[in-house]
């Protein structure tokens, strides 16, 4: 069989978050939620200069068990244990109450791998870029700076992992008066 294209894991990858987030929006009710996937892996690639492939596709996979009826075994049976691995470090449990999940992530984030951390700060960019632009539906200003309060948490516990994207993450803390 002829060599596929370089890019056939990644698009499979697309291709299985497209269909797995398919009926759902982001919570301005517009956006399709495909988007914040494609926006978290495009980060990692443009911004971040991450060129491996297993943190690309762990990227556009990263919400599909938090969010959708995906399981880790499926993840695994199409794309591997090491992608399977990085989407579980990066998934809250939604069964969880929320404030005790607000902190476990916190905790996580300290404890991640590298390759989790990197999907986890373009993840926090593209929320909080996401939030700058336009709160989500019904959110109030506490509500919205609660948020950027517990992200910079978050986002302290994974420092050194990546420059570029710890920066950018930075002016948007600066902007906040976080930082
Ligand atoms: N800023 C923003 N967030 C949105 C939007 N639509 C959905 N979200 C998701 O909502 C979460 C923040 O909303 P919360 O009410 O605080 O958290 P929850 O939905 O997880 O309970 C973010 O998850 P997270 O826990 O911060 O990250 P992750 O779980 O996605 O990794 C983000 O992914 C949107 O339009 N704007
Ligand atoms: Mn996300």
């Amino acid at each position: 069989m002829e060599a596929l294209h370089p890019t056939a894991k990644l698009m499979q990858g697309l291709q299985f978050a497209a269909s797995k987030h398919r009926t759902q929006r982001r919570k301005d009710n517009e956006t399709p939620y495909i988007n914040h996937p494609i926006n978290v892996a495009t980060i990692l690639a443009v911004e971040g200069g991450i060129t491996d492939e297993s943190v690309l596709i762990a990227a556009l996979l990263h919400d599909t068990v938090e969010d959708t009826d995906t399981t880790f075994e499926e993840i695994k049976q199409h794309f591997g244990v090491e992608i399977c691995e990085i989407v579980r470090e990066v998934t809250d449990d939604k069964s969880l109450e929320k404030q005790e999940r607000k902190r476990l992530q916190i905790e996580h984030a300290a404890m991640s791998s590298f390759k989790a951390k990197l999907v986890k700060l373009a993840d926090k960019l593209d929320n909080l870029r996401d939030l700058r632009r336009k709160p989500p539906i019904g959110w109030s200003l506490e509500r919205q700076e609660q948020y950027y309060v517990w992200a910079k948490k978050v986002v302290d516990n994974m420092r050194g992992t990546n420059p570029v994207l710890e920066r950018e993450l930075d002016v948007i803390f600066k902007e906040k008066k976080l930082l």
